[in-house]
């Protein structure tokens, strides 16, 4: 596995990568976007931070690459929707370096509060300008926080501990949760009307680009100090400028740009702007932390598959992936099995959870059935990553159901596929810890074993049946590693004329000895199966 570390990655997770089985690194920075997309097939997987921009263009020379691991929260540099269509998970630190952005937020008010770059700036230029760098308390004043995560909680703690008083706004975080915490919720407009300093705290999202505009500006209290410490393009830099050359915004400071790094950005002429480049994360601890994180997190996904912080993929750490790992395998085959019973354009899908599942989220499941099934259609092109998204592209209808009931087993999945031209359910569980079975097709009840070179017979319940399939295989050298006899069931238990004959083989059956089977008189219907 070969791992390429393309932005300024602590050098701890570098030993980290460096020292694991199996792993080989590179670590090439500063690279050109065509020189980055000329070197990218050779990996798989890609650790950056926020300079390397992983666009489409990029991931489509990407063919081996598996993961792409942010060290850090914000992923805007990385076109995660191109990721997933494509198989390759993203995933970020999203702990690591929260308590350092938050503190740099504070630090950044109060820079601002007491003109501190300006006084160093005139003071080792020679002059002592105290008058004029008068700055102002921020003891009981306002500080509105828009965005109640990770980060504005924490500036929100901080600003409490200073003494201020904390309004806060998130859409999505209940008043109760931010109240249970000991602040006041509030509505955008009356934190813009009360806050005699405004921190954002807000991913970039198509709803907050830009959402700091002129219209925000002219409903903000006369004289506001406004921080962003979390996306360049939150706040509107034009509109921010006219903001504090009329006087209405008495300060800003900026860690986060438009464009980075800005260039003659007209904020840069006015006295009250500061600003730094970038440097929310940038400590020590934060990118120790950050650093060790994702490359533990690349460690741990290329060597055991274990997926943790990812944000287009359910998580499944190791201790969950054990519990699941059983049902996962039953999963993929149901899936891989289902797609080689059907034919026609698959219309829609259900699967059912029956009985117990100690409390698993079973969503991955769900996830292999839908790669298990697709495998066949689409190839390599599928996996647990864009399965779903396949899926509905291709306008399958997938829905999930759970019961208390799982007939005669502990539990039960069952998955039931339309198609244009038929309807096949079968039904599989594990038995014991790790034995995954197909215990039913259709109305026929069986026992049997997922796994290699295989072959479903449906025949006449008659004398002669079995051996002449057994003949047939036989004169055809193939051998007959396993052979299981399901019975028909046509209701309220009672047996119909037909058997289900499942079959494993050593080698697989070749087409011609299919269709001799299919030949003998008292066979009815052959599928030969590759499991
Ligand atoms: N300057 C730097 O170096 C760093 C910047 N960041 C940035 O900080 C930002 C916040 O990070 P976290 O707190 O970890 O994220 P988070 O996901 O924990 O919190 C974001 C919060 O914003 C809220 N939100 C979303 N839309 C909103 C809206 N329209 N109005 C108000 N609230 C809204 C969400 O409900 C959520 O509670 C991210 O953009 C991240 O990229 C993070 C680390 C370092
Ligand atoms: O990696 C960095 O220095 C920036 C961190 C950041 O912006 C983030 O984690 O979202």
């Amino acid at each position: 596995m070969k791992v390429l570390v393309s932005d300024n990655l602590g050098e701890i997770g570098i030993q980290m990568l460096q020292k694991a089985d199996g792993i080989d690194v590179d670590v090439k920075t500063g690279l050109a976007p065509e020189e980055l997309k000329s070197i990218i097939g050779d990996y798989d997987a890609l650790v950056i931070r926020s300079a390397t921009k992983v666009t489409e263009d990029l991931l489509q020379t990407a063919g081996r690459l598996k993961v792409v691991g942010r060290a850090g929260i914000g992923l805007d540099n990385v076109d995660i929707a191109a990721a997933s269509k494509r198989g390759v998970v993203v995933m970020n630190t999203p702990t690591g370096n929260v308590v350092t952005t938050a503190e740099h937020a504070i630090a950044m008010m109060l820079a601002l509060s007491r003109n501190i770059p300006r006084g160093t700036a005139t003071l080792k230029a020679g002059k002592w300008d105290k008058k004029k760098l008068q700055g102002r308390e921020i003891f009981n004043k306002v500080i509105g926080v828009v965005g109640f995560g990770k980060i504005g909680s924490i500036v929100a703690d901080r600003a409490r501990g200073l003494k201020m008083q904390v309004i806060v706004h998130d859409p999505f975080v209940t008043p109760e949760r931010i109240e249970k915490d000991g602040f006041e919720a509030v509505s955008l407009d009356e934190l813009y009307r009360r806050s005699d300093y405004i921190t954002v705290h807000v991913p970039k999202l198509k709803d907050t680009i830009g959402f700091i505009n002129r219209g925000a500006f002219d409903k903000m209290k006369d004289g506001v100090m406004l921080v962003n410490c979390a996306r360049g393009g939150i706040v509107n830099e034009a509109d921010l400028y006219d903001a504090m050359k009329s006087g209405k915004v008495a300060g800003a400071a900026l860690d986060v740009f438009e464009t980075e790094p800005p260039e003659n950005s007209p904020l840069f002429e006015l006295e009250n702007f500061i600003c730094t480049p970038h440097l929310g994360a940038s400590t020590k601890e934060a990118q120790t932390n950050v650093a060790v994180a994702i490359a533990q997190q690349i460690i741990d996904y290329l060597t055991t598959g274990t997926i943790v912080n990812a944000v287009n993929v359910p998580s499944v750490t190791g201790d969950l992936l054990a519990k699941l790992r059983p049902f996962l395998a039953l999963g993929d085959r149901m899936g891989c099995l289902m797609s080689q019973l059907i034919c026609g354009p698959v219309k829609g899908v259900t699967i059912e959870y029956m009985g117990d599942f100690q409390g698993l989220d079973l969503s991955p499941v769900s996830t292999a059935i839908i790669k298990g099934l697709l495998t066949p259609m689409v190839k390599d092109m599928v996996n647990s990553v864009n399965a779903p998204i396949i899926a509905k592209d291709r306008g399958i209808k997938v829905s999930e159901t759970t019961s208390a009931d799982a007939e005669d087993y502990l539990n039960l999945i069952r998955l039931t596929t339309e198609t244009t031209e038929m309807s096949v359910s079968l039904a599989g569980t594990v038995f014991g810890k790790n034995d995954p079975r197909i215990v039913k097709i259709n109305n026929f009840r069986l026992e049997m074993t997922p796994h290699g070179h295989s072959a479903i017979i449906h025949n006449l319940d008659r004398p002669g049946a079995i051996g002449s399939i057994g003949m047939t295989l036989g004169k055809n050298n193939i051998n007959i590693g396993r052979m299981q006899v399901g019975q028909e069931q046509v209701g309220h238990g009672e047996d119909g004329d037909r058997n289900i004959i499942f079959l494993e083989t050593d080698t697989p059956i070749p087409p011609e000895v299919i269709e001799e089977l299919r030949n003998l008189p008292l066979v009815k219907v052959v599928i030969p199966l590759e499991l």
